[in-house]
């Protein structure tokens, strides 16, 4: 069996859907669908639960009318026989009021969880009913009879692979199994999310859990580019990349994959490929086990990184002083990125802040602290990169702009550099020129 995720680019559109049922036809075997919502669908999903929590009840009336609307258009689109539009239609307005219905309830993380969740839930059942209008048998499953995931950082995916097998044993005899991305049950059985972004994460989590033969992940570009599109002109697919060049990519920010994507199919050796749902003919990007080639890859960039210095003459030639620093942040569970050291100081980033007020007052103890926040943290990815004489070159290239922290060593795949925000498109801009265009790192 092979798993198949299409983002909400994919099953955005009526035009798109029809895309997507032409790559799963022409593609022989037994294969599960992991959808998204329409795209656009869980930022209004967000609006809403964000207006329930603020008591702004008008707007959340409106979009649900906007919701219904575009579900319907869809509908229409793409469902022909009247009595099946109709059908759809009333499974589709069930499935609205309840959402509504929830919304007079008082707003909780569990609440938000079951609103967000909705898109899922309303276009994985349109789609299988077009595909069966079309004369192409599926089974539509509910991903929450599955997907209980009580640690999100390393689900456990031999009991996913339990649950789902069972369901999978008793189903009609069809090909094409159809389920909802980025939503879980969490440990108390309680609807919960992936995070945003997270299908590409159910993808790979349900792909080790039936240890799936690949999985291919469908979306609007033709694989992982060499740096962010959305900032840098002249970039391109990376054709093939190690399991471990793409885990950094995506961790440190490049959004075609969700930053969990990669670990649960690490171990288990499934290839991953990533795959343009408007012209599958390109070849796209290959992750698998080993890198083809040495060298610099890409690039990417994580925002919204808050660094952290402690400053305190007592770190000189004392031992047990970085133990203690990092039990605070394992006390309020936050995780660190990255870390440099001198003899009186230390500095580290985070990306959660939600305890920051907390983790300072108790770092006050051994230091003076000082906080920066609105920073990225740049990340140059290739297997052996630190080997290539080439990358000295990379700090030429920013000798022009202010570098908060570097990581040079801890892994030989990744260079990582902190610089505030309001410089990540100029740094973007100019590696790109000059590692890429002038091809100044060289293949080790
Ligand atoms: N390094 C990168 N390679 C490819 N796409 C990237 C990269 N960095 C950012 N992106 C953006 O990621 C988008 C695809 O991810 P996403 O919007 O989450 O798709 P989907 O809705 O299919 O899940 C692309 O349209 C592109 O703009
Ligand atoms: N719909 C969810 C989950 C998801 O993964 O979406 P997409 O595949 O469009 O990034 C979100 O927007 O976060």
């Amino acid at each position: 069996m092979k798993v198949l995720k299409f983002g909400g680019t994919s099953v955005g559109s009526a035009a798109s859907i029809r895309n997507v049922k032409n790559i799963i036809s022409s593609r022989p075997g037994s294969k599960l669908l992991v959808l998204s919502a329409m795209s656009g669908v869980t930022n209004q999903l967000v609006e809403i639960s964000a207006g329930v929590k603020n008591g702004n009840v008008n707007n959340i009336f409106e979009s649900i009318r906007n919701l219904r609307e575009k579900h319907f258009g869809l509908i229409d689109e793409l469902i022909e026989d009247p009595s099946v539009n109709e059908d759809v239609k009333s499974v589709i307005s069930a499935q609205l009021e309840i959402l509504q219905s929830g919304c007079s309830e008082k707003w909780s993380e569990d609440l938000e969880a079951r609103i967000l969740t909705t898109g899922e839930s309303l276009l994985t059942f349109i789609f299988s009913s077009y595909l069966k209008e079309q004369n192409i048998g599926n089974t539509l499953l509910d991903a929450r009879d599955f997907m209980h995931i009580s640690n999100l950082e390393n689900p456990d995916t031999g009991y996913v692979g339990e649950l789902l097998n069972d369901i999978l044993k008793t189903s009609e005899e069809n090909d094409i199994f159809i389920t909802q991305g980025f939503v879980r049950l969490d440990r108390n059985n309680n609807v919960s999310t992936l995070k945003r972004g997270g299908s590409d994460y159910t993808a790979t989590i349900l792909g080790a859990a039936i240890r799936a033969s690949e999985i291919q992940i469908w979306t609007d570009i033709s694989g992982l580019h060499n740096n962010d599109p959305r900032f840098v002109e002249n970039t391109h697919a990376v054709a093939q990349l190690s399991f471990e060049e793409a885990a950094e990519l995506a961790y440190f920010g490049a959004k075609i994959l969700h930053p969990q994507t990669i670990s649960p199919v690490i171990g288990k050796n499934i290839p991953v490929y990533l795959k343009n749902t408007f012209t599958p003919e390109a070849q796209g990007t290959c992750i698998s086990a080993i890198a083809e080639r040495k060298g610099l890859k890409a690039i990417s960039a994580k925002d919204d990184i808050t660094a952290i210095k402690i400053k305190s003459n007592r770190m000189l030639m004392a031992h047990g002083f970085l133990k203690k620093i990092f039990e605070v942040f394992d006390k309020y569970e936050t995780a660190i990125d990255m870390i440099t050291t001198s003899e009186i100081a230390i500095s580290l980033t985070i990306d959660d802040i939600r305890n920051l007020d907390l983790i300072i007052s108790e770092l006050e103890q051994y230091g003076e602290i000082s906080v920066d926040s609105s920073h990225s943290i740049i990340c140059v990815v290739g297997e052996s990169l630190i080997e290539d004489k080439g990358t000295s070159r990379l700090f030429e290239i920013l000798q022009d702009v202010p570098v908060r922290m570097i990581s040079y060593g801890g892994s030989s795949n990744n260079i990582s550099l902190l610089v505030d925000t309001r410089h990540k498109i100029e740094v973007l801009k100019k590696l790109n020129e000059k590692l890429f265009e002038n091809n100044l790192v060289k293949s080790v």
